[in-house]
Formats: structure tokens, C-alpha cells, sequence
């Protein structure tokens, strides 16, 4: 059987199509159309009533593990398949189907924004804290050694408290994270239906409420067809996405229908376009609040991770890092802005290196070479949150002056800005079509890739400080002064 075609259609896994219209082929009974997120709606005409069929990234209509559920009655199998070339070949599709009751499910798209949380009342502090240090990717126990996870984590999440507590009481009292990513996510769910996409969005948080695990729950009750998944951070690291997408492939293994769901994980999007666009419209307009712009060194602050996971266990963090802030100057330098510019890492916890340089370190010594203006720029998160709030705009704020740098700015997070939010509705519009089942893919181990001899040593250490963490009062009492 011939199919008929018209418009460009490509079920590649690339985005090529992404800038065409659409596209519609005809094959027989069988009518296919590509939107623009080049998601394939097929509509077989059976005894005079269209029924929609689903086609997959690659072009396969679904079987019934997915999205095509056929019943019992059903005689003949119907196969399908649309091929990205110029040619459309339509295969064996049965004719003389009769009395076929296949209900088929519409297309429905979801897009999951995976973020950090934050507590929302000073009460939720240690609650919200035992849960981050609880986490695994947060604190990288040995694997003999993760029957200590949560002592540990209650351990210190007690400790850590007070001093979180005086610094979400410096900010209103809570963290703003989730009315802000409320608010993205209707942004996005806005930008998506003007690039003609109708999407669901849902929002999970790793440590606090919605959880990831609720946002998922609801994914299945609303029977979502095709999911893009989008953490909210720019740059990768086991310690943010990694985590985030660890509790997503834990559901996977354990639920069929998530087996089954085509998946697309955005892991990085630091290089989009759009994103580094934005982030230096914000820099300028910030740049230009200074009396001599020109003279003001930007300074940008990112989250720090322990340095192990960048030397040890492969964290992409800081390559990421790197590359997204050379993007960014790039760019301002083909917009004609020349400021030097540094980066550093703050907001390190406990007693291990993190990356270095450390930001408050770094201000101290701009400050005595001379330096007099600084724009300060939080480049590993996408929302005002305690970092921003509290620890540049209070903490770094008053050590820079203290320093001797006389003139501050800040840039303020990216938040609802109207172009990044396209962009990432762009993103997730070009992630579709390589959606696919997660359950054969193969998880990220980071731990393997440590040698033997580290391995077994940090397993001696680990071990060593958790005894004496858990039954020593004094190394209690010190270990507290280093977490404060
Ligand atoms: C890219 C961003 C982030 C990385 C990387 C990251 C790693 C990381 N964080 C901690 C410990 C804490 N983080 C805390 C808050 C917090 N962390 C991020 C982002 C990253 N963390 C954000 C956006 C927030 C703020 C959330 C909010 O409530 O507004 C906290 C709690 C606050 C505090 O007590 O300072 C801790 C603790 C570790 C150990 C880590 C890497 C291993
Ligand atoms: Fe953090």
C-alpha cells in the first residue's frame, strides 16, 4: 500500500523537523499528522469513525504495553510504521478487520520540572535538612556503610538547624522555592500551548513538599502518554539532577506504567541559546545601573559540590560550570561588553574541600587588589532562593564592602523572564521526540568509577568518622563547630 504525504515529516531522533509546520501522511485507512513537537497522531478510519493512534518518537505505533490498547477481540494486528525518509512506505496494514474494538489512548504530553525544595516555615527546617542529608547523592557514604545514612543525617540535620533556621527567618521565614517554581511552571505551560503543545505540567521537589514521588503518583492518575522531564538547574551534578532523576528511575524499576512511558530527561541545558541570552540581558541591564560599567567586575557564584565529586566520582559540575560561564562572556563580549569577569563557589557545608575558589575568599581578595565595583551573578539556579537572598545579598554583600569593594549589584535570578522561559519550552518541544522507554536504559553508576584502592580506603575513613561521629561527645561537639 502507498502512503501520500504532505508537508515534511521526520521521525528522526533529531529536532530537524522542529522549524517545519507539521505534516500529514495518508496511508490507506490510516491518517498520520506531525505537530510541532513532532509527535505523530495517526487517525484510522474504521467503519467511517476516526480513531486515534499513537505513533512513538521512532515511528512504531505503540503495542499494548504502551498507548495502544487493543481488546481481546481483536483479530488482526495492524502494523504500522511511518519512516523519516522522503518515501513513505505504509506496511501491512489488515483490510478486512472486522468488529475491532481497539480503544485507542490520546497523546498526552507531561512535563515534570525536577527541583531542590525548601522548607516553608521555620518548623520545616530540620525536617526539610534530614532529608537532603539523608540523600545519598548528597552525602556519598560507602555502599557498606549507607545503614548510617540517616543517624548521620539526623545527626547533623539537628546540628545544621539553628543555623538554617536564622537564615530562612532572614528571608520571611521559608523559602520561596516552590511559589516560584509554581509560578515557571505556568509560565511554561504557557509558552508551550503558543508553540502549539499542550502539556501538564508537574512539579517534584527532591527535599520538600510536592515531592518528586507525589508529582509522579499524580503523572500516572492523569495517564500521561509522553514525558519530558526538566530539572531546574542548568548544569548537571550527581548532587541536583542526578539525585532528582535517581528517585525517577527507582519508581521506573519498581512500576510498569513508568516502564512503559516514553521518557526524555533534559540533563544539562547551560548551552541552550536562549538561556545564555538571557543571562547576559540580565547582566547588562545590571551592568548598566553602574556609574562606570564598564570598570565593574563580574563575579560570577555558583553552588559549590565537594571537590570528590568532581576528582572521584566524575561529576560534570565543573566542566559545565566552566563552559556555561565562557558562553555567557562570549556572548556579552559579541554584544561589545568587555568586563573582566571571575567565578567562584559558595555556600560549601561541613568539614571536606569543595571547589575551589571559595566566594567568600574570593571577594576578600578583590577587595584588597582594588577592585571597586562588582556585580554579583548566581549562575547555578534558576529562582530567588536562601543562597541568593541571604547568603549574597546579606553575607557577601557586607564582607565586599567590609573588603573594600564600594559599589555592589546582584543579578537577579532568571525566574519567569519571559525569553528563558520559551527557551525552555523550546527545549522540552525539541526533547519529544526522543522519548523512550527509560527502563532499558542503562543508570549513571558513579560509584564504579572509583578505583578499588580509593574505594576501600574512603570505606576505612567512613567508617572510622561515623564511630566515632556517633559515640564520641566531644568530636560531636566539634563536628558541630564545623557545620556552623
Ligand atoms: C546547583 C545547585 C546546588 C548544588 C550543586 C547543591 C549541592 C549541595 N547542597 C548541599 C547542602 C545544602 N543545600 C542547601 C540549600 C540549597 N541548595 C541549593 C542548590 C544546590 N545544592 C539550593 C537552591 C538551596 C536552597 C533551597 C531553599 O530553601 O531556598 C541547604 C539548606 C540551606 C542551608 O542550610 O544552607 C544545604 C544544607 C550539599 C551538601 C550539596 C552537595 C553535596
Ligand atoms: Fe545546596
Amino acid at each position: 500500500m502507498e502512503c501520500v504525504r504532505s508537508g515534511a515529516l521526520d521521525l528522526g531522533r533529531s529536532g530537524n523537523f522542529l522549524g517545519k509546520s507539521g505534516s500529514t501522511t495518508s496511508c490507506g485507512k490510516v491518517r498520520c499528522s506531525t505537530n510541532l513537537a513532532g509527535s505523530t497522531k495517526c487517525e484510522q478510519n474504521l467503519h467511517g469513525k476516526a480513531k486515534p493512534l499513537l505513533l512513538s518518537a521512532s515511528g512504531k505505533a505503540r503495542g499494548t504495553s504502551g498507548l495502544v490498547h487493543r481488546s481481546p477481540v481483536l483479530k488482526h494486528q495492524h502494523h504500522l510504521s511511518v519512516r523519516s525518509t522522503s518515501t513513505d512506505v505504509c506496511t501491512t496494514f489488515d483490510e478486512d478487520v472486522k468488529g475491532v474494538s481497539s480503544h485507542a489512548v490520546e497523546e498526552k504530553v507531561g512535563v515534570l520540572l525536577l527541583n531542590l525544595g525548601g522548607p516553608e516555615t521555620l518548623n520545616d527546617v530540620q525536617p526539610f535538612l534530614f532529608n537532603l542529608f539523608a540523600d545519598p547523592d548528597i552525602i556519598r557514604l560507602p555502599r557498606l556503610f549507607r545503614f548510617l545514612q540517616r543517624p548521620l543525617a539526623k545527626l547533623i540535620s539537628t546540628f545544621r538547624a539553628p543555623k538554617s533556621k536564622e537564615g530562612y527567618a532572614s528571608i520571611g521565614g521559608g523559602s520561596p522555592l516552590r511559589k516560584i517554581t509554581d509560578e515557571q511552571a505556568n509560565a511554561l505551560k504557557v509558552a508551550l500551548k503558543s508553540k502549539n503543545l499542550e502539556a501538564d505540567i508537574y512539579v517534584g521537589m527532591r527535599y520538600w513538599y510536592p515531592f518528586t514521588e507525589e508529582a509522579i503518583d499524580q503523572i500516572k492518575k492523569d495517564k500521561i502518554t509522553k514525558l519530558v522531564v526538566l530539572p531546574l538547574y542548568p548544569q548537571y551534578s550527581i548532587s541536583t539532577s542526578g539525585s532528582s532523576i535517581r528517585v525517577l528511575q527507582n519508581i521506573v524499576k519498581e512500576d510498569p506504567y513508568f516502564a512503559g512511558l516514553p521518557i526524555s530527561i533534559i540533563e544539562s541545558w547551560y548551552q541552550r541559546e536562549g538561556y545564555v541570552k538571557s543571562m547576559a540581558d540580565l547582566i547588562e541591564k545590571e551592568l548598566s545601573v553602574f556609574s562606570n560599567p564598564e570598570e565593574v567586575m563580574i563575579f560570577f557564584s555558583a553552588h559549590g559540590v565537594p571537590l570528590t565529586y568532581v576528582k572521584d566520582a566524575g561529576d560534570p559540575y565543573r566542566d559545565q560550570m566552566e563552559d556555561c560561564i565562557a558562553l555567557i562572556m562570549e556572548e556579552l563580549k559579541s554584544r561589545g561588553t568587555l568586563n573582566d569577569h571571575t567565578l567562584a563557589y559558595q555556600s560549601r557545608v561541613g568539614p571536606v574541600q569543595w571547589l575551589k575558589p571559595y566566594t567568600d575568599e574570593v571577594l576578600v581578595e578583590l577587595g584588597q587588589k582594588g577592585v571597586k565595583s562588582l556585580l554579583a551573578v548566581p549562575v547555578s539556579f534558576v529562582s530567588e532562593h536562601i543562597e541568593t537572598l541571604e547568603e549574597i545579598d546579606m553575607e557577601y554583600r557586607e564582607l565586599a564592602l567590609e573588603s573594600g569593594i564600594e559599589n555592589w549589584g546582584r543579578v537577579p535570578a532568571l525566574g519567569c523572564t519571559s525569553s528563558f522561559i520559551s527557551d525552555l519550552a523550546d527545549a522540552v518541544v525539541e526533547a519529544l521526540p526522543s522519548a523512550s522507554a527509560m527502563a532499558t536504559r542503562k543508570v549513571k553508576d558513579t560509584d564504579s568509577d572509583m578505583d578499588m584502592m580509593h574505594y576501600l580506603t574512603k570505606m576505612f575513613l567512613g567508617s572510622v568518622l561515623a564511630f566515632f561521629l556517633l559515640l564520641s561527645p566531644r568530636l560531636v561537639s566539634a563536628f558541630r563547630n564545623t557545620l556552623q
